[in-house]
Order: structure tokens, then C-alpha cells, then sequence
């Protein structure tokens, strides 16, 4: 199967996590959620290089990391921008030639290579791709404290990362987001502001993106279920 190259937005502030610092670097596990994240790319033999999109002044912290844990594949640092979308683009305009990439949030530190190969698997019968779960709640649109509409669920998906798409693809997507100011809370919502579709693959509710601060509970678990200590 083809190789691919990721885009690894880590250059959030962390707000909703009420840390007082980039959620990238709480520890999971005695390990840093980013280092968590990368180890999955660092391991999956069809990953050809990872981009890290970073705070400017987290440079030094994570060139420490990266060595202090091996890693090998991480060729670029890039700095981030305001919004995750700048963050991506200035990831995606690192990159030469037309590879497969994909964009998979630092933050989701919980992604299988079963379910990488999966996607990039979908990309590649498809031409673009993205991983999502049904959603498992009533779903309801809510103005000024009421209900006003409870969405059919039986259509509904919760989008996570990673997404893949050819570069150029991605690439043309961004430039043209950015020149209409149009900006999407994901990657997938951008290719279709250009009229591209976007296939949805069936992943894990465990790949759930570290946001808030049960979120470390909840990832704590399923560390802990992984290592085999409770079923
Ligand atoms: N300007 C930004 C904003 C977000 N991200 C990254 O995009 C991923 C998903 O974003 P989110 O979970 O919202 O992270 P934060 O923006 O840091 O969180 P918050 O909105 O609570 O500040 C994270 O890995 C985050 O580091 C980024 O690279 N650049
Ligand atoms: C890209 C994403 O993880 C897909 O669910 C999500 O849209 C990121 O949202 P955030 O507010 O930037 O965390």
C-alpha cells in the first residue's frame, strides 16, 4: 500500500483543558500526550514522515521530547497558527511532491494502525477519506434554552482524525478556504466547501480527542485496559 506523510496539529493553547498550559504535554501514563500520538506514526511502517505543527516557543520542549523518546520520523517543525486551520496549512505548505496525507490531531493520542491502514486503505479506493464513529446520543438543536429540532441520528457521525486526502487535493482546498475566509472546524469540511466529497470509515469510540479534563480519565482507562488490566 502507498506510504503517506502527516500533519500533526499540536500548536493549541489548551483552553478548554483549564491546565494552565498546552494539553499536549500532560502526562498520560507517565508519558506526554504528543509523544503518544507520534509513537503510533513513529511504529506504522507505511508512515513516510511526520510534520509537527507547534508553538513557536514550544520548539525547545519538543526537540527535548522527540529526543528523549527516539523519534525518528519527525522531519519537520513548523509554527502553528490562531486557528487549527491556519495550523494545518502551514503544516501542508511544508510538503514536496503530491504524497498521501493525512491530518491527524496531536490531541488524539488513542488512533490504531488497524484503523490508519483502514483509512488509508478507504482513501485509496475513494480519493479522500475520513474516520468517524455513529453517534450514540439523541442529538438536538437548542435556541435560547429549548429544543427546537431533534436531528435524525440514524445519519449522524462524530468526525474524528485522522483525515487523508492527496496533497495537491488538500492543498487547493486550503488556499481556496483561506482566500474566501472560509474557515471549517475540520479538514474533510473544507474539501467539501470545494465541492469534493468525503468518505467516511468506521473507527474506534476509543480514538476520542483529549479536551477536557475527564477527558484524561476517561484516556487513563483505556491505557489501562490496553496494558491488560482490566477487561
Ligand atoms: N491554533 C491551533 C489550534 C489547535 N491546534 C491543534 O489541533 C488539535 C485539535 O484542537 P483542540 O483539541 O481544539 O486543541 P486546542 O485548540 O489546544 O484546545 P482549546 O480549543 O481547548 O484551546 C490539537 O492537537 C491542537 O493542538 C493547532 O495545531 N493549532
Ligand atoms: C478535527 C476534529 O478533531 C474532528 O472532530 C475537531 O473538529 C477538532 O475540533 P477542535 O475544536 O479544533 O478541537
Amino acid at each position: 500500500m502507498e506510504k503517506y506523510k502527516v500533519v500533526i496539529p499540536a500548536a493549541g493553547q489548551g483552553k478548554r483543558m483549564k491546565a494552565g498550559k498546552n494539553k499536549q504535554f500532560l502526562l498520560l501514563d507517565q508519558v506526554p500526550l504528543l509523544i503518544h500520538t507520534i509513537l503510533v506514526f513513529e511504529e506504522d511502517i507505511l508512515c513516510d514522515g511526520i510534520i509537527l505543527v507547534i508553538n513557536k516557543d514550544e520548539f525547545d520542549d519538543v526537540k527535548q521530547l522527540l529526543l528523549e523518546f527516539g523519534i525518528k520520523k519527525v522531519e519537520k517543525l513548523v509554527v502553528g497558527g490562531k486557528e487549527r486551520q491556519q495550523s494545518v496549512y502551514e503544516g501542508l505548505k511544508s510538503i514536496e511532491g503530491d504524497p498521501i496525507v493525512l491530518v491527524h490531531d496531536g490531541a488524539r493520542p488513542f488512533i490504531q494502525i488497524d484503523k490508519i491502514h483502514k483509512l488509508v486503505s478507504a482513501f485509496i479506493k475513494n480519493g479522500s477519506a475520513t474516520i468517524g464513529t455513529p453517534v450514540k446520543d439523541t442529538i438536538k438543536e437548542v435556541v435560547d434554552g429549548k429544543a427546537t429540532k431533534t436531528v435524525d441520528r440514524s445519519r449522524l457521525w462524530a468526525i474524528q482524525t485522522p483525515q487523508a486526502f492527496r496533497h495537491s487535493q488538500i492543498y487547493r482546498a486550503h488556499q481556496t478556504a483561506e482566500s474566501n475566509n472560509y474557515f471549517g472546524t475540520d479538514d474533510a469540511s473544507i474539501m467539501e466547501y470545494i465541492g469534493e466529497s468525503v468518505y467516511i470509515v468506521e473507527g474506534d469510540y476509543e480514538n476520542i480527542k483529549i479536551t477536557t479534563p475527564e477527558d484524561l480519565l476517561f484516556g487513563e482507562a483505556i491505557i489501562g485496559k490496553r496494558k491488560g488490566e482490566f477487561k
